[in-house]
Order: structure tokens, then sequence, then C-alpha cells
């Protein structure tokens, strides 16, 4: 084997959740790749279906016509870290969904109860096939989507930290504007009533503020490691 596991080792199923800039998608991908694991961002999904609800025109003020329709798009996600891919009905959305547009209306489409079950169904499918295991990120996967993961871990970092990072991507992006923003989404996502963003009791809480992502990288692969060792 080049790296991770021998083949012959039980799959591990690792869920990575917390806020928005934490570092969920860049550690989770990173650590999958090391540890030769499947890599899942259920943020995508959940863009993807934002993606399709604004592209046919529904009424995203209005829940009943968004669970009307949830069952419609199909969406399909590619789980090999070195190169995640997300389609709608055939269509590569993996650029479309990350504009500020969708950004900004994901939040009202999650919250919906018939959205989130047909994700989560698509999530468990995924999570179940992955031969070697999985990392799977998102806001409900220790709580909601995989309980019994083999490890949980809860990201956290300030908001400044946070907001920073996400102005470092979206170039000239005003950084107070990115952390009113953010911390309006995280608002969102933590008081809807289906599956809120929430620490899981069991998760292990990582605060990557004072942290580089090598460092947050490593301290999951040593915790995905000692829970094989069975430590
Ligand atoms: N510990 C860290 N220190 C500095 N920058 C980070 C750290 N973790 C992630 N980043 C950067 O912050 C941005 C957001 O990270 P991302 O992984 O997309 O977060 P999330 O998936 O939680 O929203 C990315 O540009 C990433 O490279
Ligand atoms: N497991 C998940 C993952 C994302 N989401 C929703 O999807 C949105 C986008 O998630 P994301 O992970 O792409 O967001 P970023 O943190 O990358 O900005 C979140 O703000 C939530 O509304 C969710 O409800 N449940």
């Amino acid at each position: 084997m080049e790296n991770g596991a021998a083949p012959t080792a039980k799959p591990v199923i690792v869920a990575i959740d917390g806020p928005s800039g934490t570092g969920k998608s860049s550690t989770s991908k990173a650590v999958a790749a090391q540890l030769g694991l499947s890599y899942l961002d259920t943020g995508a999904q959940y863009r993807a279906i934002t993606w399709w609800m604004v592209h046919n025109g529904i009424d995203l003020a209005d829940p009943t016509a968004i669970a009307a329709v949830a069952g419609k798009p199909e969406i399909v996600s590619g789980t090999d870290p070195a190169a995640p891919t997300i389609t709608v009905d055939g269509v590569d959305v993996a650029a479309p969904i990350r504009t500020q547009e969708i950004t900004s209306k994901v939040s009202a489409v999650s919250a919906v109860p018939e959205v989130r079950t047909r994700i989560t169904e698509l999530q468990r499918s995924l999570a179940t096939g992955a031969e070697r295991g999985i990392v799977v990120e998102g806001r409900d996967i220790g709580t909601t989507v995989l309980p019994d993961a083999d490890l949980k871990v809860f990201l956290t970092a300030s908001p400044e930290a946070r907001a920073a990072r996400r102005s470092g991507e979206l170039k000239g992006a005003d950084l107070h504007a990115t952390r009113e923003a953010l911390i309006k989404r995280d608002a969102a996502d933590s008081s809807r009533k289906t599956s809120p963003l929430a620490k899981a009791d069991d998760a292990v809480e990582v605060d990557t503020t004072e942290l580089t992502l090598a460092q947050v990288i490593e301290c999951v692969v040593t915790l995905v490691e000692e829970k094989r060792a069975g430590k």
C-alpha cells in the first residue's frame, strides 16, 4: 500500500462538524488523502440543491414550495479527496454553488426538513459504501447523520479568524461584511429546528484560531490513528 490503512482494516468513519471558516473542508480533504479514505463535503450537497431551486425559480421564502420539490434534483457527489465533484441532474455545479447568491440562500433551503431527509439519505449511503472509510464534513454529521461515527471532531475558531480566512479567499471582500454574513449564517444554521449545527456530546472540540492548517490536520490524523489503535 502506498499510504493509509491496510486493505483489511475495518472502514473508519470520521465526522467533522463546525461553523463556517473553521477549516472543515481543508482539514477533511487532507486527512482523507493522507489516510486513503473517501471524502464527502455535505455543505456542497446543500449548496447544490439550493442552486437547483434558484435555477428552477422556486420561491425560497416558501418552505412548502421547497419541500414539494425536494425529491426532484439528482445530486451526485464524487468522493475522491484529490478531486471531489458535485453534479445536479448531470450538470457540474462545483463553481456556481460557491457564489455569494447561493451562500446567502443555502440556510433557508437547508432548514427544510424534507430537504434534510433527502440529503441525509444520500450521505448515509455514501458513507456505507466507502470501502476503506470516509471523512464526512458538515454541521450535523456527528449528531444526526452518522451518530455511530468512529471519531467525531468539532472545529471552532473566533469569528475574526474565520472572517479573515474567508476574506482571504474572496479577493477584495470587505472583512466586516464577511464577518457579519458568516455570523448570520451560523445563527440561522444553529437555530433551525431540524438537525441544527451542534457539537455532539462525544465529539472532540478543536479550537483552530491559533493553529495552522497543518497543525489541525496533524491533530485529526493522530486522533484517527489513536481510534484505530483502540486507544
Ligand atoms: N488553521 C487554519 N489557519 C489558517 N487558515 C486556515 C486554517 N484552516 C483553514 N484555513 C483556510 O481558511 C479558509 C476556509 O477553510 P475551509 O476549510 O473552507 O473552512 P470550512 O469548510 O470550515 O468553511 C480556507 O482558505 C483555508 O485554507
Ligand atoms: N451537514 C450540513 C452541511 C451544510 N449545511 C448547510 O449548508 C451551508 C453551506 O455549507 P458549507 O459547508 O458549504 O459552508 P462553508 O462553511 O464552507 O461556508 C451551511 O451554511 C448550512 O446551511 C447543513 O445544513 N448541514
